[in-house]
């Protein structure tokens, strides 16, 4: 049987699930969670897109194929359109300037994520950097289906963050989830047992060290 993004998910199913369904995620839905916990994060978030940007820049340079190139082209736009833009007029909402943002420091979950990903697309090949990518593009996404699936969760003006869920389940990003999955769907059909060994590695760290970044909101820890 040929690999799928499905198989990643299943040999971590564990830390899947801490991931999706943490409790920073569950009180964000049902709109119990401490603005403070949501300001922290939404900060050091900012500061995670852009070294995410600069990771799907490396996924480009490492393109071999025009088809390969859109792909990151497609999560490069994702990040830059659709999530920069919203964080920065969200915290600009509650009172955080683009100044504040720029001059902020790193949390250590936010250095510990992005360097990993960045040092994993940096020594490994295309499909290794997509795979430690994935977690990102897939799991929001799979988060704001989540969350719409709950009976808990509030949406509408009476829920503080119904812009942060509207940005997940939005078109613009449900597709550019499904357009990974789809590539790496393609790639992971032709590898061979031991490679897809090390790709699980990679993904079920990437998905740890997501936990670790939720973790980092709810404690407020830099
Ligand atoms: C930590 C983290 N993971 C994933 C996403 C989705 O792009 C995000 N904005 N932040």
């Amino acid at each position: 049987m040929p690999y799928r993004f499905e198989d990643l998910k299943k040999n971590c199913q564990t830390e899947w699930r801490a991931y999706i369904e943490h409790s920073f995620v569950q009180q964000l839905g049902d709109a119990s969670l401490a603005p403070e916990a949501f300001q922290h994060y939404l900060k050091q978030d900012y500061l995670f897109l852009i070294q995410f940007a600069r990771a799907f820049a490396l996924a480009a340079y490492k393109s071999p194929t025009l088809s390969d190139l859109r792909q990151a082209k497609e999560g490069l736009q994702a990040i830059m359109d659709v999530e920069l833009d919203l964080h920065i007029s969200y915290c600009k909402e509650w009172g955080i300037s683009e100044e504040e943002l720029a001059n902020l420091p790193e949390a250590r979950a936010t250095l510990a994520y992005t360097r990993y990903v960045l040092d994993t697309g940096n020594r490994g090949d295309l499909l290794d950097l997509h795979v430690a990518l994935s977690p990102c593009m897939v799991g929001y996404g799979e988060i704001a289906n989540w969350l719409n699936s709950r009976r808990e969760t509030v949406r509408g003006k009476n829920n503080p963050y119904d812009a942060w869920i509207a940005m997940y389940e939005s078109d613009e990003f449900q597709d550019a989830m499904r357009a990974e999955i789809l590539w790496l769907d393609e790639r992971l059909a032709d590898v061979s047992p031991s490679r897809f060994d090390q790709l699980n590695r990679i993904f079920s760290d990437a998905t740890r060290l997501e936990i670790d970044f939720w973790e980092m909101g709810l404690k407020q820890s830099d």
